[in-house]
């Protein structure tokens, strides 16, 4: 098959992790002789400097084409004096909204290897599985107004959804429920917002669609809490876009580190930008230290959810399995008596154990 992927490195460890994401899907069209090719294009941070937006027209014109796209992280401290409009975050938050990528799928799945690589005690990581379902267009990171007043003694933000956005992504979580385990927790702060009530009313009408599906109502404060404490209670999670930001990150220390978790934000007809959970960690920025997994298994999600490439996704995964089993890992990663790799080592060793063909473990063994 022939697909075209555009590749949106951004800024920190993007450029790091996207070039890492981009040899493990060469190594799958060598392997299963597809032709993958790649056109790479600026955003955030880097789109500023070299173009002055962080959404340059032609990064939107080659997205709009592309059969996929992968995308590092943007940011950073150099660009944090910058006005809000002008700052590298609205360059994803637009083509976000441009491209109409309302779902955001961030799976939340432990490696066996690396059960004991979480603070958490491993019984309570043992058995998660568990599907963010991540409003991505709307809420308040877009609401207008949003700005300073009164001369600077007064800011606002705005938490703005209409009924429509509501429905769409309830309608994607049902679905997800439908071929998971039946069970969806819709997150919301009903109790305060107004918001969160319409939410709950589009949830109660929808349910009638999916009868097979067990619905229920979870306050955001406690499923934060139950995040850490019970994470196997939960299936498929569906929230707006700034409680599903917050709880993502959360999420990801039951896989032992913030560099594991992949996602993918998509909207109906298949289009899809796949990007990892974290940020660009200006920390550790030009080092070799970023862990490129979790923007490979995003890769993964693209053949998966974009290429429907299910088999070619399972010999990512398997892959990442076999080389932690192996007890290889980045600096974040904490795996006793494993051997310390930088991040492009890690990804070298993922194609190797991909093209070594000995990737032939049920994919279902793979996870904690
Ligand atoms: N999707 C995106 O482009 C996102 C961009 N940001 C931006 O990134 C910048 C930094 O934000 P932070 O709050 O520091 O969040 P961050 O996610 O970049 O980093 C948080 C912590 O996790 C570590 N970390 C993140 N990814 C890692 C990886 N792959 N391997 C190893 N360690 C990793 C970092 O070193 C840091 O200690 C800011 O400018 C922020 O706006 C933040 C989140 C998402
Ligand atoms: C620009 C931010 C909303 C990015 C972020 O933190 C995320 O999407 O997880
Ligand atoms: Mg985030």
């Amino acid at each position: 098959m022939e697909k075209h992927i555009v590749v949106l490195p951004g800024d920190g460890i993007g450029p790091e992790v996207t070039k890492a994401a981009k040899g493990v899907l060469e190594t799958v069209a060598e392997q299963f002789g597809h032709r993958f090719t790649f056109e790479t294009h600026e955003i955030g941070g880097a789109a500023i400097d070299n173009q002055g937006t962080p959404l340059p027209e032609d990064t939107i014109s080659a997205c709009k084409k592309a059969d996929g796209i992968l995308l590092g992280a943007v940011g950073g401290p150099k660009w944090d004096s910058l006005p809000g409009h002008m700052r590298p975050e609205k360059g994803l938050l637009g083509i976000r909204k441009q491209l109409g990528l309302f779902a955001n799928l961030r799976p939340v799945k432990g490696f066996k290897p690396l059960l004991h690589a979480s603070p958490l005690k491993p019984e309570v990581v043992e058995g998660s599985d568990l599907l963010i379902v991540r409003e991505l267009t709307g809420g308040l990171y877009f609401g207008e107004p949003s700005e300073r007043r009164n001369n600077g003694k007064e800011v606002v933000d705005t938490l703005a959804y209409s009924r429509y956005e509501m429905e769409r992504i309830v309608d994607k979580a049902f679905q997800s429920a439908q071929v998971r385990r039946n069970h969806l927790t819709s997150v919301d702060k009903a109790n305060v917002l107004e918001s969160s009530r319409m939410w709950r009313e589009v949830v109660e009408e929808k349910k009638q669609d999916y009868p097979d599906v067990n619905v229920e109502h979870m306050l955001v404060d406690a499923a934060a809490m139950k995040l850490v404490t019970n994470p196997g209670y939960f299936d498929v999670i569906v929230t707006e876009n700034m409680f599903g930001d917050i709880l993502s990150d959360e999420a990801s220390v039951l896989t032992g580190s913030l560099g594991m978790l992949p996602s993918a934000s998509i909207r109906q007809d298949g289009l899809g930008l796949y990007e990892p959970v974290h940020g660009s960690a200006p920390d550790i920025a030009g080092e070799d230290k970023a862990n490129p997994l979790a923007t490979i298994l995003s890769a993964a999600m693209m053949l998966r959810h974009s290429f429907n490439m299910n088999e070619e996704a399972d010999e990512i995964e398997a892959a990442v399995h076999s080389v932690l089993n192996n007890k290889y890992h980045t600096a974040d990663l904490d795996i006793n008596g494993g051997s310390q790799v930088s991040g492009s080592e890690m990804a070298k060793k993922i194609s190797e154990q991909m093209n070594s063909h000995d990737t032939t473990e049920n994919i279902m063994r793979c996870y904690a």
